[in-house]
C-alpha cells in the first residue's frame, strides 16, 4: 500500500546555493582565462553546492554492489548463464573483478551485498547477505517482486548508504551484478519513459540478434500485462524491477536525503536512477552520470534525467567499473578548485 509519508518519496535535499555561489566566484579568481577548465568547473562548483563548502574533496569514496537475480533470466535473455550472478560476486570478494581492479587502484572501499541469489552463496565475511528471494518472479508473468520485497530492497540500500556516511563518504557509487538485469532495466526505462522497446532494449551481455528480437518481445509482453500500474513509479519498480535495482534506488535516495553526492554507472544503474527521481523529485541534483554505455537506450535515461556522461569509452559492464574510472576526473576537478592559486596570490594580472 502507498503511503506517502514513505521515506523514499520524501524530496531531495536542497543543495546549498551559497556555497556554490562563492565556488563560482573562486573561479573566476583562478589564474585561468574564464571558463578554461571547461565542464570541471561545472563539476567543481556542483561538488560544492552539495558538499556545502567552497573546497570540496571526493578522496573518500565508495562502491557498494547489490547483487541479485533475475526470474526473467529463465526465458534466455542473456548471453550467459544465471549461476554466473553468484560466480561473480564470489570473484569480486576474492579481488578479481573488473570493479575489484578499479576499486583497489582508487583506494575505494567497496561493499558487496546479495538481495538474491539461486546459488546459495558461501558464508564469507567478505560478502554481506541480505537475501529476499533466491530471485525475483519472471515478470512477463507476474510482479517481480511484492511490496514487502520492495521495501526491503529499498532499506538495504538505505542501510548501506547510512554505513557509508558513517564512514565518512564523500562520493558513493552504487554498482551492480545480475544476470537478466539489462532486461529489467530496460523494461523499467520503457515504463519510466513510455518508450517502445525497439528503442531502449540491447544487447547486454551480447545476445544476437534473433534473440534480441525475443528479448524485445518479452519486454513488450511485461509492458502490456503491467501497464496499468506504470501512472506509480512504485508499482513500476515493483513490477519490473530487480532486487539489486531496487537496493540501488533506495541507496540513491537515501544519499539525496543525507546530502552525498552520487556518482551513476551505467545502463542499469541509470535505471535505478530514474526510478529514483521518480520517487524523489529533485535527486537529479545530486547526481553525475560517468560515462555513456554502449547498451542502446541508456542515452534516453540519462537525457530524461537531465545528466551529460563524463566519459564514452564504449563500455557495457556495469559493476560500476563506469563510475569508478569517472572519479579521477571529479577529484581533479575538485583539486583545481582547492589549489590552484588565484589572480591576487600569484601577482598574475587578471583579464576583462
Ligand atoms: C562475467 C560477467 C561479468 C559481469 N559484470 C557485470 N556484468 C553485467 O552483465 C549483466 C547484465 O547483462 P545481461 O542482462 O545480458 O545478463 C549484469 O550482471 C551486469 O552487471 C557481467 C556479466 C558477465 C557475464
Ligand atoms: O551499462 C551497463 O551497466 C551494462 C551494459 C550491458 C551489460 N551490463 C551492464
Amino acid at each position: 500500500m502507498k503511503r506517502l509519508d514513505d521515506w523514499f518519496y520524501t524530496p531531495a535535499a536542497q543543495v546549498n546555493l551559497d556555497a556554490q555561489q562563492a565556488a563560482l566566484a573562486r573561479q573566476a579568481q583562478l589564474t585561468k582565462p574564464h571558463g578554461a577548465l571547461g565542464r570541471l568547473e561545472d563539476l567543481a562548483i556542483q561538488l560544492a553546492g552539495l558538499q556545502g563548502t567552497v573546497t570540496p574533496s571526493v578522496k573518500r569514496v565508495r562502491i557498494v554492489i547489490f547483487a541479485a537475480d533475475h526470474g526473467i533470466a529463465a526465458d534466455n535473455v542473456s548471453a550467459f548463464p544465471q549461476e554466473v550472478t553468484a560466480q561473480m560476486v564470489a570473484n569480486m570478494a576474492r579481488g578479481g573483478a573488473a570493479i575489484s581492479v578499479l576499486a583497489r587502484a582508487l583506494g575505494a572501499g567497496i561493499e558487496l551485498i546479495v538481495l538474491g541469489s539461486v546459488v546459495p552463496i558461501a558464508s564469507d565475511p567478505r560478502i554481506r547477505s541480505e537475501i529476499i528471494a533466491p530471485s525475483t518472479a519472471n515478470f512477463t508473468q507476474k510482479a517481480a517482486m511484492t511490496d514487502a520485497q520492495l521495501r526491503t530492497a529499498l532499506a538495504v540500500g538505505r542501510a548501506a548508504v547510512a554505513r557509508a556516511r558513517g564512514g565518512g563518504t564523500q562520493l558513493f557509487i552504487g554498482g551492480e551484478m545480475g544476470i537478466g538485469n539489462t532486461t529489467a532495466a530496460a523494461a523499467l526505462a520503457c515504463a519510466y519513459l513510455n518508450a517502445d522497446p525497439a528503442q531502449l532494449v540491447g544487447p547486454g551481455t551480447g545476445i544476437d540478434s534473433e534473440r534480441l528480437a525475443h528479448k524485445r518481445q518479452l519486454v513488450a509482453q511485461a509492458l502490456e500485462l503491467h501497464h496499468h500500474q506504470f501512472k506509480d513509479p512504485f508499482a513500476t519498480l515493483m513490477c519490473l524491477g530487480g532486487f539489486e535495482i531496487a537496493a540501488m534506488t533506495g541507496a540513491y535516495i537515501a544519499c539525496a536525503h543525507s546530502r552525498l553526492a552520487i556518482l551513476v554507472d551505467g545502463f542499469i544503474s541509470t535505471a535505478a536512477a530514474l526510478a529514483a527521481q521518480r520517487l524523489c523529485p529533485g535527486i537529479e541534483h545530486w547526481m553525475f552520470a560517468a560515462h555513456s554505455s554502449a547498451e542502446p537506450g541508456h542515452r534516453a535515461m540519462t537525457d530524461a534525467l537531465g545528466l551529460t556522461p563524463l566519459l564514452d569509452l564504449g563500455m557495457r559492464l556495469g559493476e560500476g567499473s563506469g563510475a569508478a574510472l569517472a572519479v579521477p576526473i571529479l577529484r581533479h576537478a575538485c583539486l583545481l578548485q582547492s589549489e590552484m592559486a588565484t589572480f591576487a596570490e600569484a601577482g598574475v594580472a587578471d583579464g576583462q
